[in-house]
């Protein structure tokens, strides 16, 4: 199924717009979890299990797994995601995009080798390095448009033709580079105002949502300020305030209370 569709079948599925981030740190891990291959599988699987009848989508971060030599472990995750949550969209966070050739590579690693749903991307090589992606009509391209981070402002807010750079990007995205209809965008819950602002210029396009959490993001005003007409359109994400609620051998009952409690405060700011 589409990727777009796929979301949309689950945010009313699921009655949820959290999306569980899937970053493994071993030093986090709870005891009996070793920081190899299969430690690092079975601690996400443990996660997604526990959390997936509260999520909408699930994240994992590539670079927690490659820096870990942990390919294996996150290829055996997203295989069991489909199999184990088979109507829970996987988006692939890699943040990818370069020259064309390139690009092409990172798409066929996204979708072919790791068989995700989606991938975030980042368009600041222009509309060529992400154009693989935007071909692969079925799947999802979550494009970078105002980060989470602290230093987001330092290019994404420079001024040209009287707007800010990421005002562009998400003008760029809705208008031009959404052909297929399989795009989303990337502001940080840490920027409510700016969601308000791209949640304007975009129409119903999805926003993914990090920040929340350990980043320090309000959910609320997420969802007061981005939130479709039909209070949708969001995937709020958050990873490590869900993966490591507990580092006892409660771990997976906390993860679940955790994605529990980021839904239910979503759904009440949702009316
Ligand atoms: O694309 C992302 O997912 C992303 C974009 C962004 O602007 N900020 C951001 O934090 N992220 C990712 O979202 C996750 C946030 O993790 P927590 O802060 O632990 O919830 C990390 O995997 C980040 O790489």
């Amino acid at each position: 199924m589409q990727f777009m569709q796929a979301l949309k079948d689950r945010w009313s599925s699921s009655n949820s717009l959290v999306c569980v981030g899937l970053d493994p740190e071993p030093a986090k891990f709870p005891r009996n979890f070793a920081g190899d291959e299969e430690g690092v599988f079975a601690f996400c699987r443990d996660i997604a299990d526990a959390t997936a009848q509260y999520a909408c989508a699930f994240k994992p971060q590539i670079a927690h797994f490659a820096a870990l030599g942990a390919e294996g472990a996150l290829t055996r995750l997203i295989a069991h995601l489909h199999a184990a949550h088979p109507g829970v969209p996987v988006i692939l966070d890699a943040k990818r995009g370069d020259i064309g050739s390139t690009a092409e590579q990172y798409a066929r690693e996204a979708f072919d080798r790791y068989a995700a749903d989606a991938v975030t991307a980042n368009p600041y090589l222009g509309r060529d390095s992400v154009q693989p992606f935007l071909d692969r009509a079925d799947r999802g391209v979550v494009i970078l448009c105002r980060t989470s981070n602290k230093g987001a402002g330092d290019l994404q807010d420079l001024v040209i033709d009287g707007r800010p750079l990421y005002q562009h990007v998400a003008e760029k995205v809705a208008n031009e580079w959404n052909t297929h209809g399989n795009c989303a965008l990337v502001v940080g819950a840490t920027w409510p105002e700016q969601l308000r602002e791209v949640r304007a210029i975009i129409g119903d396009m999805p926003i993914l949502v990090p920040g929340v959490g350990a980043q320090g993001g309000d959910a609320e005003a997420v969802v007061r300020n981005a939130a479709t007409k039909d209070g949708m359109g969001l995937l709020v994400s958050s990873s490590r305030a869900i993966l490591y609620a507990s580092s006892g051998d409660d771990y997976a009952e906390a993860a679940a209370r955790a994605a529990r409690e980021l839904r239910d405060t979503i759904n009440a700011a949702r009316g």
